[in-house]
């Protein structure tokens, strides 16, 4: 089997989704995107296309050490989230040439179903309550919202207590029949961040995201061990390389690479192993579209560590289109008490609504997140 050609289609609310065919007919599709720089991802899927034409899509390790380490300059967000897409597509081709789920190949289910959890607040937590209570009728009983809003590199107590008072209701309203996660979204610098903890422990969140930056790594193993609460983060880290160090100083409970920033399947399942031997969690990040969502399920159903799968029905992000907008197979997307049962279907299981694709892509927005700014005019951390 050889490949025959790339195509790209970019599409509202910010994702791309890449096609991949073959001179045997079979195609397979991935999802690289990294939100706000699709046009840059797409340059480099091409780029990278180059090289794959007339390649033997089998060869999924070979092809990802060669777009990898073909390249002298490698790894970050961009280059990683084109490797993503394509390798998600090579799974997709050779799980439908196959015949067998992708979960398939990598050794089969290691559990029956896995656990989801939705997006509650927006950008600046607010309706949190209103909203956990529409999900948690659907069977959810598992959320996440930002932890905070702007936050200044040290910010007064008022602050604080606006963010810790969001928290306080949610458990005054819910008491333990849920759990929820705070995403600090990076928004916060390391002193501010061991304030924030501190002053959040007592509501017991489930694990707090980000609490630092990506850049500020080395303070997660400083923050894990202040904290009982389990410090989770990965969105923005995006090789075996950046978890590696992180990892050897235990600096996380809960790992969360992007399936569709961290280098695909292949990476991301290197990734999942690396964190159980040293007995972390894996919680795939995951706020795009369906064919990165499903990539992630294939994961969860693999990787025992696998705890929690994020997906972006009702996220905020999801202007213009909603998750399953693009796909001809929703029913196989469908959760029940909460949880994703294993995809049925060959390949990642999406079956892509082409025409729509198509046609959708001819008006994609150039979604960018927001710049925030501090009173004062200084930019602050979104
Ligand atoms: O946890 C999450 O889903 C993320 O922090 C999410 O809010 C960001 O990754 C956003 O998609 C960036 O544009
Ligand atoms: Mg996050």
């Amino acid at each position: 089997m050889k490949i025959t050609r790339l195509s790209t289609y970019r599409l509202a609310p910010r994702w791309m989704f890449l096609k991949i065919e073959t001179d045997e007919g079979i195609t397979g599709w991935g999802e690289p995107v990294i939100e706000g720089r699709a046009r840059t991802v797409e340059a480099a899927v091409h780029e990278l296309g180059e090289m794959l034409i007339g390649q033997d899509p089998h060869r999924i390790n070979d092809l990802w050490q060669t777009m990898y380490r073909g390249a002298f300059y490698r790894g970050g967000p961009i280059l990683m989230s084109a490797i993503a897409g394509i390798d998600e597509a090579l799974w997709d081709i050779k799980g439908k040439a196959l015949g067998v789920p992708v979960y398939q190949l990598l050794g089969g289910l290691v559990r029956d179903k896995i656990k989801a959890y939705s997006w509650v607040g927006g950008d600046r937590p607010a309706d949190v309550i209103a909203g956990i209570k529409t999900l948690q009728a659907t069977g959810f009983d598992t959320f996440k919202l930002n932890g905070c809003e702007e936050m200044g590199i040290i910010d007064n107590i008022r602050k604080v207590d606006a963010a810790v008072a969001v928290v306080a209701e949610i458990r005054a309203a819910f008491g333990n029949t849920i759990e929820f996660g705070l995403d600090f979204h990076g928004r916060v610098s390391a002193p501010m961040a061991r304030v924030l903890i501190k002053e959040l422990e007592p509501h017991r969140p489930l694990f707090i995201e980000e609490p630092v930056l990506a850049e500020q790594a080395e303070y997660y193993p400083r923050l894990q061990a202040a904290t009982h609460i389990p410090i989770a983060a990965g969105e923005r880290m995006f090789s075996r390389f950046d978890f590696k160090r992180v990892l050897a100083e235990g600096g996380l409970g809960i790992v969360q690479p992007d399936l569709s920033h961290a280098g695909g399947l292949t990476e991301c399942h290197k990734i999942a192993a690396m964190a159980e031997a040293y007995d972390v969690a894996v919680a795939p990040h995951c706020p795009l579209g369906p064919i990165a969502l499903a990539s992630c399920l294939h994961l969860d159903f693999v990787a025992r560590n696998a705890v929690l799968q994020e997906q972006s029905m009702g996220i905020h992000y999801n202007k213009g289109a909603e998750l399953l907008d693009y796909v001809l197979n929703p029913q196989d997307f469908s959760m029940a008490d909460g949880h994703f049962r294993p995809p049925t279907k060959p390949g990642l299981g999406v079956e892509v609504n082409e025409a729509l694709v198509i046609e959708r892509s001819k008006s994609a927005p150039d979604w960018r997140n927001p710049l925030w700014r501090y009173p004062d005019g200084a930019v602050a951390e979104w």
